[in-house]
C-alpha cells in the first residue's frame, strides 16, 4: 500500500457532506488539503476539523475564473496537486415534465462543466510531474436513471463519459482516475428520506473508500465502483 503523507489534495465542495468527510479522512493520513466551496464560513468550519496543513478557497464551480484562481491558490500554497477530488455537486428532483431547462442547465453547469474545467486546470500540473490521482464523484444515478431524477442522472451519466475518456488519455502519464458511484448517502443533498439514517451510507464511509483506493500501489487503480448500503431499512 502507498502512504499518502505529505501529498497535496484539492477537494471541491469541502464545506459539508462527502467533501468534508473526505477532507477530514485525507488530513488524518497526513495529506495537505485545499478545500473549495461557495461560503467562507462553512469552509472555515471544515478547516478547523483538519489535523493537517490546510487552506480554503471560495470557489463557485459555475465560474471559470473562480476555478482557475482556486487551482492557482493551491499551487502557490503547497507547490503541487497530487490528488484532485471532484466532489461538488447539486441535485434537483422533479418529474420529467416538471423539470425546467433552467434546473437542467444549473445541474450541468456544476456537476459537469465545473468538473470539466477543474480537470483542465489541474491535469497539466499532473502531466508535468508525470503523476496524479483524479477522484470524480459520480453516483449510482450514473448507472441507473429513475423517476424524478432523469435530469440529475443525465449529468452523472455525462460525468462517467467525460471521466472514462479522460482516464484513457491520461494513464500514459501515470495519472490514475477513479469514478466513485455511491447510492444514497446521508447528506443535505439527499434531504429527507424514508430510510432509517443509521442504515444508510454515511459520508465517512465514502471517504474511507476514497482513501483506501488512493492507497493502492500506484501501478493499479479501481476504474469505477458501486457503493451500496448493506441493509437499508425503512424508518
Ligand atoms: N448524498 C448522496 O446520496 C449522493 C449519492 C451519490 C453521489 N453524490 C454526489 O456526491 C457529491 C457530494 O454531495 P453530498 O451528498 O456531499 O452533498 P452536499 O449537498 O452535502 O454537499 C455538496 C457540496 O457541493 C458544494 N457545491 C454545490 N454547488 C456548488 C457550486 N456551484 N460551487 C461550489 N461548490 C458547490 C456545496 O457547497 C457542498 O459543499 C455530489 O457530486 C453528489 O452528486 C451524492
Ligand atoms: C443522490 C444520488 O446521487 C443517488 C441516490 O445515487
Amino acid at each position: 500500500m502507498e502512504h499518502l503523507t505529505d501529498k497535496v489534495a484539492l477537494v471541491t465542495g469541502g464545506s459539508r457532506g462527502i467533501g468534508r468527510a473526505t477532507a477530514i479522512a485525507l488530513a488524518a493520513e497526513g495529506v495537505k488539503v485545499a478545500i473549495t466551496g461557495r461560503h467562507f464560513d462553512s469552509l472555515q468550519e471544515t478547516i478547523e476539523l483538519l489535523e493537517t496543513e490546510a487552506t480554503a478557497v471560495v470557489c463557485d464551480m459555475q465560474q471559470a475564473e473562480d476555478i482557475e484562481a482556486a487551482v492557482a491558490h493551491t499551487i502557490e500554497t503547497f507547490g503541487q496537486i497530487d490528488i484532485l477530488v471532484n466532489n461538488a455537486g447539486i441535485m434537483k428532483t422533479a418529474s420529467f415534465m416538471e423539470t425546467s431547462l433552467e434546473d437542467l442547465r444549473e445541474m450541468f453547469e456544476t456537476n459537469v462543466f465545473g468538473m470539466f474545467q477543474m480537470m483542465q486546470q489541474v491535469i497539466p500540473h499532473m502531466i508535468d510531474r508525470q503523476s496524479g490521482d483524479v477522484v470524480n464523484i459520480a453516483s449510482m444515478s450514473a448507472v441507473n436513471s429513475s423517476p424524478q431524477t432523469a435530469a440529475y442522472s443525465a449529468t452523472k451519466f455525462a460525468v462517467t463519459g467525460l471521466t472514462e475518456g479522460m482516464m484513457r488519455e491520461m494513464r500514459q502519464h501515470n495519472i490514475r482516475t477513479f469514478t466513485i458511484n455511491p447510492s444514497a448517502v446521508l447528506t443535505d443533498l439527499i434531504g429527507e428520506t424514508s430510510l432509517d439514517p443509521e442504515t444508510m451510507i454515511h459520508p465517512e464511509d465514502i471517504a474511507d473508500v476514497i482513501v483506501s483506493q488512493l492507497k493502492l500501489n500506484r501501478r493499479t487503480f479501481i476504474k469505477t465502483n458501486q457503493i451500496w448500503a448493506t441493509n437499508p431499512v425503512q424508518k
